[in-house]
């Protein structure tokens, strides 16, 4: 049997489809109605939650916060009006070029 899976695409459209038709007591809607201020600190939190979570051998629970920043994000994108479309045309423009790698001197003086 293979694993379920749901794509960044569709789990963009269901929190799209949320803002659109809100359905009252789900935490999308919850967040949506919070607004933008409340939105940001869970993307703050989440991604708090990523680094530390990356930090520790545990690889579920690394996914899982992973998953839990990806729909904050998500739910940023939809709130701002951005689509997934033009983070692709973003991530296409960048296709092909060569990164600016260099020797860098390293830091020692703080
Ligand atoms: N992917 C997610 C998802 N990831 C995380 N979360 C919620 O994010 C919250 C994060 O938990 P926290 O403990 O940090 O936050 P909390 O204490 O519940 O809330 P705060 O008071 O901190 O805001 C939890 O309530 C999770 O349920 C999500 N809620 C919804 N989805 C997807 O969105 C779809 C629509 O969900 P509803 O909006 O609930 O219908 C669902 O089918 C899912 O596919």
């Amino acid at each position: 049997m293979t694993a379920a899976k749901q794509s960044i695409t569709e789990l963009y459209d269901l929190i799209k489809d949320r803002q659109a038709q809100p359905i009252p007591g789900s935490y999308t809607d919850y967040l949506f109605t919070k607004g933008l201020d409340k939105i940001l600190k869970k993307v703050g939190e989440e991604s708090t939650e990523v680094i530390v979570a990356a930090k520790n051998p545990d690889d579920a629970a690394f996914v899982l916060e992973v998953a839990d920043l990806t729909y904050h994000v998500l739910v940023l994108m939809v709130e701002r009006g951005i689509t997934l479309d033009q983070i692709e045309a973003e991530l296409a423009s960048r296709e092909g070029k060569m990164s600016r790698l260099k020797e860098r001197s390293s830091i020692n003086k703080y």
